[in-house]
């Protein structure tokens, strides 16, 4: 797998002045929720205090997204500023808007060390467009935030594959460098890229089908896998591309998700690398909340999948244990319930007896929590899909965006 950060070509925290500045940061805070709008893991918060905590003689404005339109976790920041205070030991001020005269005046009146969380991303219609950076440049959010700010840090690796204004659009207009956390994460999976033994496999699962897709299909065009074990919803994409008939309830789901177009796709990525693909023998149905486990041939057509089956456990944990690198983005099944979660557990275990194990994405690394697994894991990333798209070779336009500043900026 080739990667284009052969080396440090981007601008951390250590290359500028900090104290006094006023600093905008893009931090990622998406987090687990439940139906009442309550963290359910502080994680991702947590992550960035390194970096928040460097910043204390700096006026500080954070900007993050939660969740996305239409789905239950896509919530104001209110709770998240709450627990950032909780987390960090200082007040971290939570503004209800993003760039109205409010958020403006908000920012302008804080004082060194101060912290001010700005309202979610996404509330902004803008910040769900995926352009290139010098059209971000011209959205509202950056003309009426930029001239606020002498700095811009993008800690935010794990949105970072997202060309959105909040990620890319004020590396145009304001000095640009990594943070803490963003150093951290590129640094870690230089060490996996650079891993070149083999058995190289890949375990993607998880509810992001698309991301997850694109990502089998780049890393194995550069022949960055030895296998590519598939679970969750990903793996229902796949067994419907082989034909299996997975009952009208997995079906409409997958439509409902907009994942059908993924299917040809997977199709074709199975007839081009059948030797690299594998697709569980056997799920776990839920009947009734119970667990019911069947071959691919016995699915009925009105219980969803909610897991991988056992055989396909066993199958899959043998690849693991034998791995010279693992990589784990995405829960097995519904592990939120409790009779679902024997995929995710059985293949996070087996994952950390690879010589390299990286992990990613938020609720994977929720799973890992639960299990006490997170110091057995060689790298923990904070991205699910954008640790996978950085390891397949893909450039993230947030990493790509501060390049491109370091660049400019070197030659004055
Ligand atoms: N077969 C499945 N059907 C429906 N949802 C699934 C299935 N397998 C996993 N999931 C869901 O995937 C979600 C996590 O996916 P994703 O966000 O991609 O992971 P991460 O946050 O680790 O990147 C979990 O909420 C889990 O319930
Ligand atoms: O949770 C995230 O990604 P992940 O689910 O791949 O870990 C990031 O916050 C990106 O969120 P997005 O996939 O809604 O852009």
């Amino acid at each position: 797998m080739s990667q284009e950060t052969a080396g440090k070509d981007y601008l951390t925290m250590d290359d500028v002045v900090l104290d006094d500045k006023a600093v905008l940061v893009r931090v990622d805070f998406n987090s687990p929720m439940d139906d009442n709008g309550n963290i359910l893991d502080d994680r991702k918060i947590k992550s960035h205090l390194p970096t928040l905590q460097s910043l204390e003689h700096s006026k500080v404005v954070l900007i993050s997204h939660q969740g996305r339109p239409g789905d239950e976790d896509y919530t104001t920041l209110e709770a998240h500023a709450k627990l950032a205070t909780k987390l960090l030991g200082r007040e971290v001020i939570y503004e209800d808007d993003i760039f109205s005269s409010c958020a403006k005046n908000a920012i302008k009146s804080l004082a060194r060390g101060e912290v001010l969380l700005l309202e979610n991303t996404r509330f902004n219609a803008e910040e769900i467009t995926k352009l290139i950076p010098e059209e971000q440049a011209k959205s509202q959010m950056v003309k009426k935030l930029h001239p606020l700010f002498d700095l811009f840090i993008n800690d935010a690796f794990s949105v970072s594959h997202r060309s959105q204004c909040s990620v890319v659009g004020f590396t145009l207009v304001l000095p640009s460098v990594a943070g803490i956390l963003m150093n951290k994460e590129i640094t870690g999976l230089d060490k996996a890229v650079k891993c070149h033994e083999h058995p190289s496999i890949f375990v993607l699962g998880g509810a992001k089908a698309n991301d997850s897709i694109k990502a089998i299909s780049n890393i194995l065009k550069r022949d960055g896998a030895d296998k590519i074990l598939t679970t969750g919803v990903v793996a229902t994409v796949f067994m419907m591309a082989m034909g299996v008939d997975v009952g009208e309830v997995n079906r409409k789901f997958i439509e409902d998700e907009k994942y059908m177009n993924q299917v040809p796709i997977a199709s074709t990525l199975l007839k081009e690398y059948s030797d690299k693909i594998v697709v569980p023998e056997d799920v776990a149905l839920n009947n009734g909340g119970e667990r019911q486990e069947v071959k691919l041939d016995k699915i009925k057509g009105d219980l969803p999948i909610a897991d991988i089956g056992r055989e396909t456990i066993e199958n899959y944990s043998r690849y693991l244990k034998e791995a010279k690198l693992c990589v784990f983005h995405g829960p097995t099944g519904i592990f939120e319930l409790d009779k679902f979660r024997l995929g995710t557990d059985e293949l996070l275990k087996a994952a950390t007896q690879a010589s390299y194990s990286v992990a990613g994405g938020g609720h994977t690394l929720d799973a890992i929590d639960q299990l006490g697994l997170e110091s057995k894991f060689s790298h923990i990333s904070m991205g699910g899909g954008a640790s996978i798209a950085y390891l397949s070779g893909e450039p993230l336009p947030g990493i790509t965006a501060l390049k491109n500043y370091a660049s400019r900026s070197s030659k004055g």
